[in-house]
């Protein structure tokens, strides 16, 4: 499985301990940045690691801000991405096994590593059920593409 990252400045720190871990793991893992704890702009990073899986290049995505949410907020508005916000091991297996969330976002400034990499663990170990989730996922998409 080939994962993408991003991250502005505040969630730096943060990225590259996941990173780390990622690969401890044996996942293939593409950095798209930010490479500098200079403050920058984080749609910029949702962006790119969003177009990336959108086009194939890669597979699932982590995302990195101060909360988590500016991140995950941008992500969302591209086509074919579905970002969960996430700061707890339940809620990130949940959101890849019913939402089927392909980027999982965190905040660098809210969770600390320890918690952050059980949380990367919980949606990486997990998958999509599908059934009735995928009805759902289903009407989601449908409110994407503006047929209702
Ligand atoms: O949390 C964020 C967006 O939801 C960002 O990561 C920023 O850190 C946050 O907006 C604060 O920005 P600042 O320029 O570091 O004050």
């Amino acid at each position: 499985m080939k994962i993408a990252l991003g991250s502005d400045h505040g969630g730096y720190d943060l990225r590259l301990a996941i990173k780390a871990h990622l690969e401890s793991r044996g996942f293939e893992v593409q950095d798209f940045g930010t490479h500098t704890k200079t403050s920058c702009d984080y749609p910029d990073y949702a962006l790119e690691v969003s177009n990336s899986i959108v086009s194939g290049e890669n597979d699932l995505g982590v995302l990195v801000c101060g909360t988590g949410l500016g991140i995950s907020i941008a992500a969302n508005k591209v086509k074919g991405i579905i970002a969960a916000p996430v700061s707890d091991t339940f809620s990130a297996e949940m959101a890849r096994r019913h939402n089927n969330a392909n980027i999982i976002a965190l905040g660098g400034r809210v969770v600390g590593e320890g918690l952050a990499l059980k949380i990367i663990d919980a949606f990486f170990d997990a998958s999509f059920e599908g059934g009735r989730h995928e009805t759902r996922v289903g009407k989601i998409k449908a409110i994407e593409a503006d047929n209702l």
